[in-house]
């Protein structure tokens, strides 16, 4: 084991990102100690959300508000690991996660592996796991440096409770003048309007792909998704022709679902959607051609034409749940 693994649990609504606590159930199995550096949140809140998961000391950089993170937490976290005297760090894998990575990999001179979907221990040290080929292979790679850098793929592992909850210490940390004074300022946001859950924490992920045949068709995933209280998902072929936006993407240059259910509407099934969401529970696809891909890892695989099963699946659906 290593002695001690600060991860950085991002902010997200009034709490803690969901991540955080997948980073934690790692951290734990190859760490004594894990340190949690927040910012942003009610400290207290987020260190009893983050005790479930084993964290055993906090450390609260307060508000960033109207900045970009990646500058004072960055410079924060330095302190952090020093003072901790930490081994490794994992961020999640997010715009967030990779900017505060890179600019701490240039302050303490230390390596970073993005996009791992495992840590573990092996001899004393750490073995991170990363896919490549669209998934169809995993390699592992060890880090012979002191302290050891980490982004790890969101839904990668599933976030397990401890045995027994932890009661971390709370302490503030302030950031140091001059990352104030470094801070980038965000002038303007977009906040993507969407309906209904987030596509990556949903129980229910439905996906539509070229199979639709056009992008008025994307709607019946949307009354679909909306029918089953899920969040609408895409094939890389639909963001790239235009038909939905980027954040829909579920895959390898994606976003990684494990819903309860995922059902994939019109989808081949190229190893680069599958890598997203093979994790999820069950899996129903529809596709016209009963040799696609997609069928080999389905639970339950209907052989149509989607675009004459949808109108007739909702309407179905409507019916029974008086929708
Ligand atoms: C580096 C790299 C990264 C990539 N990352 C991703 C990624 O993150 N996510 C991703 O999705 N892809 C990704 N891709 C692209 C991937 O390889 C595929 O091209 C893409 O997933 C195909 O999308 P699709 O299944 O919608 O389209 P197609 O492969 O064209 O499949 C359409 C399917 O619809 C079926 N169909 C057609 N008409 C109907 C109908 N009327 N009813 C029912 N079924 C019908 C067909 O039988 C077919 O199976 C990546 C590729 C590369 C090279």
């Amino acid at each position: 084991m290593i002695t001690n693994c600060v991860i950085l649990a991002e902010p997200q609504g009034s709490g803690i990102a969901p991540v955080a606590f997948e980073l934690a159930t790692l951290a734990r199995g190859v760490s004594e100690q894990v340190t949690a550096v927040v910012f942003d949140v009610d400290a207290q809140a987020a260190a009893e959300a983050l005790a479930v998961y084993g964290v055993t000391s906090v450390v609260s950089l307060g508000a960033t508000s109207s900045h970009l993170p990646g500058v004072p937490v960055a410079d924060a976290m330095r302190e952090v690991v020093d003072s901790v005297g930490a081994n490794a760090v994992f961020v999640a894998q997010s715009y967030t996660g990779r900017d505060v990575l890179a600019r701490l990999s240039v302050l303490l001179d230390a390596p970073v592996l993005t996009n791992a979907v495992n840590v573990r221990e092996d001899d004393g040290g750490l073995v991170v796991e990363n896919l490549v080929f669209g998934g169809e292979k995993v390699v592992s790679s060890k880090i012979s440096a002191p302290i050891q850098l980490i982004a790890i793929r969101p839904k990668s592992v599933a976030a397990e409770a401890a045995a027994s909850a932890t009661q971390p210490s709370v302490t503030e940390q302030n950031i140091s003048a001059d990352a104030q004074a470094n801070r980038a300022v965000i002038v303007s946001s977009h906040v993507e309007e969407r309906q209904g859950p987030k596509l990556d924490e949903a129980e229910v992920v439905v996906s539509g792909g070229r199979g639709l045949g056009n992008a008025d068709n994307y709607h019946y995933i949307e009354e679909l998704a909306n029918l089953l209280h899920g969040a609408t998902g895409a094939s890389r072929a639909i963001v790239d022709a235009g038909w939905v936006p980027y954040a829909y993407q579920v895959g390898q240059t994606g976003k990684t679902v494990k819903p309860n259910l995922y059902l994939a509407v019109g989808i081949s099934g190229a190893t680069q959607h599958m890598v997203g969401m093979k994790g999820a529970k069950n899996i129903i696809a529809i596709n016209k051609d009963k040799d696609a891909p997609i069928l080999q890892i389905a639970d339950l695989g209907v052989v149509a034409d989607a675009q004459k099963l949808l109108p007739r699946l909702i309407e179905a659906i409507r019916q029974k749940t008086g929708a």
